[in-house]
């Protein structure tokens, strides 16, 4: 749903349906566009009106921004009452137990920790019980055979059994890696993504005491985007129902999270695990033109999975899809900048437009174009803000004075002062560990880098300011500007990071739940500074588009190598996901779908791009829209139509 609207429409009767269900759980299957928002806000609505009191109603969305979109809109259509819902990420859910209740989970203070912060602590692990050994799997490998593991509820040892060729010996030293980890993150009150969802459900499950408190906090859970559960995730839903009631709202074609365990089966199965569910359908697609539901129909069908979608739009017939062909990606940057200014200029607003890319890197082109006409944009999924340098440097501060056992930290804010290495630095923070006390955290230091009384005394002014995160950057920011401006030549671009940092802050109540926050669901750089403006131009990622929608939408690189993407060619599952990564793109589209795509593949070059992979030598079935017919388009595309590929017919025929 577009962001911020307000409905103002009847629900259909499929919606009003599963809006009103009354009987026990309910999976409710949608394709794309139908309203499954709507439906969620709708029975929010419906529920409140039973009297049922909305602290009981919990709903789990997959991110930050889809919960608060649904909180927006449960707020429209429903008033204050809606406030008391408890809506967010099911991270969030699980983490706010997990600190209310830490004994019972068996968990003490913790701090959440990124994907590289994961990736050094494995370094170490690795290092450490493996050595030198260009053979044994590198650190990222081993973070996601990890990860990979936990959200599929299995041991290291089944999940490489099952899902690797390594031999029982390389299993063995592996999991020995994987332990060393293990007791690293332990030693620094580190947890991770998936320790959060582990946790909890393993509290859940085997602590009857927990399940029973956790199970009467709540009468209905509705969980929005279900096909992109993974088994943990189940295992949570299935831990918390009954009595409690479950309304899964999810489209099988839009299940885009495998590479982190997701299991869109969870949909196929569900009345198969959940005894007496019941399965609605909505199968009436509000939001855009039949002809831009036709391309996306067209590439399902093409699949040899039965996804038994076949979308029809309530709004009806509008302009046909468009593909344009350019020699090379600044050409597409700069035709898309110049449409969009155009239009702009023609009195369309910028915020009526999205750019669609497979990844960040991939829309470089694009940006620099943007930046270049000085459009404004908000990039969602672009490079991430507090994973650049210099923020990663002030944050280091802030990460050790919320969690003194965070060694990562210690070691990155060490390190930072002049004439304090590696070993100095290991030195102090073995001095440091097990420490709690700040009083005696701040002396050790003090007596420790003498020549930097400065590195003591940020320190300390953190400390005193973990309540008020805001003051607390600016505290750092004092504090460590000289020290940042000698290491960064573009100091001057950097520190502008640094007041969005602070102007982020603000909306929080701990430095902690500060850090975590945005640990746990990254903001972009232009994001962040766009965060309160309205009318701008919207580029982002396809993985951060599932749900959104907007007027103009047009999807960069459509060309062959990248749908399905070279990576994942050969596996059949992964193919099969990259055909359901277009088709969430596709369908993000109101009125306009307007695919880009560059000629040059391979160093190949070929006037069509149905035609790129033959020449490449390559099989052409590889990419998903060579056979698209040319009448399901709009005119840029004439290849069915090419007056010059038809036999001549003999006026005496
Ligand atoms: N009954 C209705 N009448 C008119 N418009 C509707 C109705 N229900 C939903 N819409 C509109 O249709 C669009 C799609 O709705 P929504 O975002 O809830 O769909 P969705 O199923 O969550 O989509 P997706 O899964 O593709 O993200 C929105 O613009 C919404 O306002």
């Amino acid at each position: 749903m577009g962001q911020n609207e307000t409905e103002t429409y009847q629900l259909n009767d499929e919606q009003r349906k599963a809006a009103q269900f009354d009987g026990g759980h309910a999976l409710i299957l949608a394709g794309a566009g139908t309203g499954k928002t709507s439906t969620i806000v709708a029975r929010v609505d419906h529920l409140l009106s039973r009297d049922v009191d909305a602290r009981r109603i919990l709903l789990l969305t997959f991110t930050r921004r889809a919960a608060r979109e649904m909180r927006l809109r449960m707020m429209q259509r429903s008033g204050e009452s809606t406030k008391l819902v408890s809506a967010g990420t099911f991270h969030n859910f699980c983490l706010q137990f997990l600190r209310r209740w830490p004994d019972l989970f068996g968990c003490g203070a913790l701090s959440i920790i990124d994907r590289d912060d994961q990736l050094q602590l494995m370094k170490l692990a690795r290092g450490t019980i493996v050595g030198k050994d260009a053979q044994f799997p590198k650190s990222a490998e081993l973070v996601n055979y990890y990860s990979y593991a936990r959200n599929t509820n299995r041991t290291i040892a089944e999940y490489l059994k099952q899902f690797t060729e390594h031999d029982e010996e390389t299993i063995q030293r592996i999991t020995g890696v994987l332990q060393d980890y293990t007791k690293r993150k332990l030693d620094c009150r580190y947890f991770d993504y998936d320790d959060i969802l582990q946790l909890f459900a393993k509290g859940l499950h085997q602590n009857n005491v927990l399940r029973e408190k956790l199970k009467r906090r709540f009468d209905h859970i509705l969980v929005d985007e279900m096909q992109d559960t993974n088994p943990l995730q189940w295992l949570i839903l299935d831990g918390l129902r009954d009595p409690a009631k479950l309304f899964c709202v999810g489209d099988d074609a839009q299940s885009i999270y495998a590479f982190r365990g997701a299991d869109f089966k969870n949909v196929h199965s569900f009345t198969d695990r959940v005894e007496g569910a019941q399965v609605l359908r909505l199968e009436e697609n509000f939001r855009s033109y039949q002809e831009i539901l036709d391309v996306s129909n067209w590439l399902l069908k093409q699949s040899p999975l039965d996804y038994n979608k076949n979308l029809h739009a309530a709004r009806g017939r509008g302009d046909k899809p468009r593909m344009l062909e350019f020699s090379e990606d600044l050409e597409e940057a700069d035709w898309i900048t110049e449409d969009l200014a155009a239009r702009h200029e023609g009195g369309t607003p910028w915020a009526e437009h999205m750019i669609l890319t497979r990844t960040a890197f991939g829309a470089r082109h694009v940006e620099a174009s943007l930046v270049m006409k000085d459009i404004p944009y908000r990039f969602v999924g672009g490079t991430q803000l507090l994973h650049s340098a210099h923020v990663k440097d002030l944050l280091s501060l802030l990460r050790v004075a919320d969690n003194s056992a965070d060694q990562l930290g210690w070691m990155r804010y060490l390190t930072l002062w002049p004439r304090i290495g590696e070993k100095t630095a290991a030195t102090i923070i073995g001095k440091l560990m097990g420490i709690s006390r700040a009083d005696m955290i701040e002396s050790i230091l003090t007596e420790r880098t003498k020549a930097n009384p400065r590195l003591a005394e940020a320190f300390a002014a953190c400390v005193k300011l973990l309540d008020r995160p805001q003051q607390a950057i600016t505290a750092a920011v004092d504090k460590m500007t000289p020290l940042l401006e000698k290491k960064y030549d573009d100091w001057d671009r950097r520190s502008k990071d640094l007041k969005l940092l602070e102007r982020l802050a603000e909306k929080h109540a701990t430095i902690g739940e500060f850090l975590e926050t945005y640990t746990l669901d990254p903001i972009s750089e232009s994001e962040a500074s766009n965060e309160d403006d309205q009318d701008v131009v919207t580029l982002i990622t396809v993985h951060s588009a599932k749900g959104t929608e907007a007027p103009v939408c047009y999807l960069l690189g459509v060309q062959p190598g990248n749908y399905p993407h070279v990576r994942s060619i050969g596996d059949d599952d992964q193919e099969e996901e990259e055909r359901r990564v277009l088709y969430v793109a596709m369908t993000r589209a109101k009125n306009e779908l307007i695919m880009t795509g560059t000629s040059r593949y391979q160093g190949a070059f070929v006037p069509y791009h149905n035609r790129y992979f033959a020449a490449a030598g390559t099989n052409s079935q590889l990419y998903f829209l060579s056979d698209l017919p040319g009448h399901l388009l709009g005119d840029d595309l004439p290849f069915d139509d090419d007056p010059f590929d038809e036999p001549i017919r003999s006026y005496r025929d």
